[in-house]
């Protein structure tokens, strides 16, 4: 007989890919604990926030693979739980026509039958209007992106977790993990012992692992999160249908400006940079760089003729990057009952349902439903330390 201090498996951190984690050990009748160190919602990692871009449109084919089943686990969700978590509106891909960076994402695309729009100078601005091309910018949307309401979706992940019977212990940091066929996890409340623990520990993510004895290469960056005010008010407005966007390559960025439509603060449109200063989650706040916001400043005079190029609002967020940009989804390397799913480079929350799916596989000891070798601790030989 179990007691309430005993669990399947305990998850360690409540953001998007602990709360659909949880979910999912809970769907398969897994008595799971999910726990997170500050009063839930809060907005002191990486998943808060009204919006996200949800989007097939990468590189990478393992990515593209990834989202085709991802998008309907997003639908099934939101199917269960009668509420509506995604909006169409597409993606707008713009960079140098002939640059390597357009190209690979364009043929990827189309290598994957994503249906997608190529747009010309001739009727570029027929399909969107108050945006520049640039001279030599080739321009393509992928139709099946859209906005992820953010802030929503988190806690319909964590709802449905409940309502399975799962149990959440928010204002309970975990405060050390003891290693063994049974894990001891302690908090500043107690402590309790599972099968198995996955750690979804995002910009902590460091701080957790070394009570592992495992250092792995994550830096953690504060993205500036910026909106920026319309001329006329509805210009760039979700109602009217304007995409979100994604700028590839220009002359001071490489993949580095995305916006979406304004739609949480009506007249705002959110256009931010796909990087920042490097820090310390715990000293977020004390971090005052704005070079990135100068860079913005440019892009938009020169792309977006009807925002005022100040931001109205700047709000904050956390990255944690691997050096490859790449997840991390693998067992610890010295004990296969630890999960780790960390490192989601500011591109994690579109995948949050099927990173569930294999953080719960691989939680199981099954064989997870896609080839992880991009995902595994062993790419960073040489930049990763274990004590043990
Ligand atoms: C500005 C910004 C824009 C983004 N835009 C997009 C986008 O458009 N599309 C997209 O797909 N992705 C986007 N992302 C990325 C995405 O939001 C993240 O990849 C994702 O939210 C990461 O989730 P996580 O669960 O790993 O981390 P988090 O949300 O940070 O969750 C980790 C949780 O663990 C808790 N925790 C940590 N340590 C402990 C402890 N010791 N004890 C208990 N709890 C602990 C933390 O408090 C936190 O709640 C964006 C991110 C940012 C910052
Ligand atoms: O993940 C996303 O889609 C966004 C846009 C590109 C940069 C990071 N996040």
């Amino acid at each position: 007989m179990s007691t309430n201090r005993e669990f399947d498996c305990i998850v360690i951190g409540a953001g998007i890919q602990g709360s659909f984690t949880a979910y999912q050990l809970a769907k398969r009748n897994k008595k799971t604990l999910l726990l997170e160190q500050f009063v839930l919602p809060h907005t002191r990692g990486s998943s808060h926030g009204q919006t996200r871009i949800i989007r097939k449109a990468y590189d990478q084919d393992f990515y593209v693979r990834m989202m085709e089943e991802c998008y309907e686990l997003w639908a099934q969700l939101e199917k269960e739980a009668g509420v509506k978590l995604y909006r169409q509106t597409g993606l707008l891909i713009m960079g140098p026509e002939k640059s390597e960076s357009f190209q690979t994402i364009k043929n990827t695309l189309q290598r994957n039958k994503v249906p997608t729009v190529v747009l010309n100078r001739d009727n570029f601005s027929q399909h969107i209007p108050n945006v520049n091309l640039a001279e030599g910018d080739g321009a393509v949307v992928d139709v099946t992106a859209g906005v992820l309401y953010a802030d929503r979706a988190l806690k319909t992940a964590q709802v449905q977790f409940q309502k399975l019977g799962g149990v959440i212990r928010d204002k309970e940091k975990v405060t050390d993990i003891k290693p063994g066929p049974v894990v001891k996890v302690s908090t500043s409340a107690g402590v309790y012992t599972a099968k198995s623990v996955v750690i979804t520990a995002g910009p902590w993510a460091s701080q957790l692992l070394q009570h592992t004895g495992l250092e792995l290469p994550l830096e953690v960056v504060k993205i500036n999160v910026c909106y920026w005010k319309e001329k006329v008010p509805g210009t760039y407005d979700v109602k009217r249908r304007f995409p979100c966007f994604l700028l590839t390559e220009g002359e001071e960025s490489s993949q580095n400006i995305y916006g979406l439509p304004s739609n949480e603060y009506p007249g705002l449109m959110k256009v931010c940079y796909h990087d920042g200063s490097k820090g310390d989650p715990d000293q977020r706040d004390l971090q005052t760089d704005r070079s990135d916001i100068d860079i913005l400043q440019r892009t938009i005079a020169r792309c977006f003729p009807g925002l005022l190029p100040k931001p109205a609002v700047v709000e904050s967020c956390l990255y944690t990057l691997t050096p490859d940009r790449h997840f991390v989804l693998d067992h610890h390397p010295a004990y296969s009952n630890i999960v780790i799913g960390a490192g989601f480079s500011g591109h994690g929350f579109k995948f949050g349902p099927i990173i569930g799916k294999i953080l719960c596989e691989l939680s199981l000891g099954e064989v997870p439903s896609y080839d992880l070798s991009p995902f595994q601790i062993k790419r960073f030989q040489g930049k990763t330390k274990s004590a043990l």
